[in-house]
């Protein structure tokens, strides 16, 4: 597998930075401002009529917010989970059977919506997801105007409302002139930000509005000193209240994916959570806070196998091996949601008090942090597209946001050693040829047709054996 090539230390990943979307010639010299980099770098942009958007300069300045979205009420479980398992980047379909994607899409949900719900309704009857975001968003913006930023901050959610195409649309109708993507998800995963960019890239690229606005995506930031910062203190604080804190163990509890996405598709996810956790403890131990620590990955669905260790499983072994005392850290996520407040707060203690730990505790999600959101708006203004080298054409911009196309080309141009490979990459080609396709094209379907309704009654097939369907009961 060749090793993903990610610049973790870098905010701006050029591979996801348009720079300028403008060419140079746009700007008449009276506008050029100097401007909000501590470089003192100048920036320029065009002049616009501008409406009711903040402005700075000629400059209308967003922020896009990316999250994941969840159903606010038990109605809107199933379709939320459709419009999740009808992502690609979720459900990985073989190329020959991606018609099918929104067929099972349809299927899954159904059979999952019972047991989401259960969840759903054990933590009020809604995710809690939409009125944090806002929220963060609320406070950001109070940020970013108090650093002399005057910026429209705006909510784009990738399977529930509001929608990325909502928010794209309110960013257009306030003539915002430079915007900054920002996915809410510390350490990039193809499966989080990466699809949320995915589904941009394709917005972007349909829109001449959207080809010309500059624009920088912020990829990952879990090695933000602010946020480390705003993690160690959480978990300082939470050790205080345990009787004798030092024999804490600080169990680091992460989203998992399965293991294919990062030793096959090379998604950074796993490389990231790992430094990020190093640098939690390197921040904590300058505090003279040297407790054990693990990192586990939770929510795993399905027979597949996903990053490991397993959560459930770890907290069996500490159990066995006589710790006694466990602070559980949700770290791929900066809200509260079903997977803290239910699988963590309710399963996976009951099962630690079970399996021999006596004293359970939990740090919160950071939601509106101070320290988390000031850095986060520290973060947005050293990305504000600025007049530099990195200025390019706008045929340039047209590919600049994420690398457009299918799962497959994305995840090439996401490495660069695998672009450099002579044949093109069979990782995820499941073995069939363009030519094949077409002369199998219509047998297949017809028995893929015949295999999903076998797989319906009998409760056995395919779907099973690829670790689909049991996933979602
Ligand atoms: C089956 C594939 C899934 C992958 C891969 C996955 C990755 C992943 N997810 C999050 C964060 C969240 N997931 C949420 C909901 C959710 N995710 C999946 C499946 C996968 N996630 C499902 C089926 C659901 C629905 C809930 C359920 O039925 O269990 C949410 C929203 C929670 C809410 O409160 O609404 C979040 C947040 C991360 C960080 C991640 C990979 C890094
Ligand atoms: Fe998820
Ligand atoms: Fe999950």
């Amino acid at each position: 597998m060749e090793a993903y090539s990610h610049p973790s230390k870098n905010y701006i990943d050029p591979r996801f930075s348009s720079g300028w979307s403008e060419t140079k010639s746009l700007f008449s010299k009276k506008s050029l401002k100097k401007y909000l980099m501590p470089s003192g770098a100048l920036v320029t942009s065009k002049t616009q009529d501008v409406s009711n958007a903040p402005i700075v300069g000629d400059d209308k300045i967003g922020v896009l917010l990316l999250n994941l979205g969840g159903p606010e009420t038990l109605e809107d479980v199933q379709p939320f989970l459709f419009n999740l398992f009808a992502d690609p980047d979720i459900i990985r379909l073989p190329r020959l059977f991606r018609f099918l994607q929104k067929p099972l899409a349809q299927f899954i949900s159904v059979l999952r919506a019972p047991k989401s719900k259960e969840g759903y309704a054990s933590i009020g009857g809604g995710s809690p997801l939409r009125r944090i975001t806002d929220a963060q968003a609320k406070e950001l913006k109070k940020f970013l105007w108090e650093k002399n930023v005057p910026a429209k901050v705006y909510v784009g959610m990738r399977y529930w409302h509001p929608f990325t195409e909502e928010a794209i649309e309110q960013i257009k109708r306030d003539g915002i002139t430079k915007l900054v993507v920002l996915p809410l998800y510390p350490q990039f995963s193809i499966s989080t930000s990466g699809s949320s960019l995915r589904l941009l890239e394709s917005i972007f690229r349909e829109d001449e509005y959207l080809v010309n606005m500059q624009h920088t995506v912020i990829p990952s930031w879990y090695q933000r000193e602010g946020y480390i910062k705003a993690m160690a203190d959480l978990i300082e604080k939470e050790l205080r209240n345990f009787e004798f804190c030092e024999q804490v163990m600080i169990f680091f509890s992460a989203h998992g994916v399965p293991l294919a996405y990062v030793e096959e598709a090379g998604d950074p996810y796993k490389a990231e959570m790992e430094e990020c956790v190093d640098l939690i403890m390197e921040e904590l131990e300058k505090r003279k806070i040297n407790n054990a620590y693990t990192l586990a990955y939770q929510s795993r669905v399905g027979p597949v196998e996903w990053l490991k260790p397993y959560t459930d499983e770890t907290i069996i072994e500490l159990g066995q091996k006589g710790v006694k005392s466990l602070l559980a850290v949700p770290i791929s996520f900066v809200s509260e949601h079903i997977e803290t407040l239910e699988e963590i707060d309710v399963e996976y203690k009951e099962l630690a008090l079970k399996s021999g730990i006596e004293k359970w505790g939990r740090v919160p999600a950071l939601g509106c942090e101070p320290t988390f959101i000031s850095d986060l708006a520290d973060a947005v203004i050293e990305s504000l597209p600025y007049v530099g080298a990195m200025a390019v054409s706008n045929l340039e911009a047209r590919q600049s946001l994420v690398p457009l196309g299918s799962v497959e080309e994305l995840l090439a141009a996401y490495d660069s050693q695998r672009r450099e490979l002579p044949a093109p990459v069979t990782v995820w080609e499941w073995g069939w040829t363009k030519s094949a396709e077409t002369w199998n094209g219509r047998a297949a379907m017809l028995a893929v047709l015949v295999l999903l309704v076998l797989e319906v009654t009998t409760g056995e097939g395919f779907l099973h054996q690829w670790g689909v369907l049991p996933l979602f009961r």
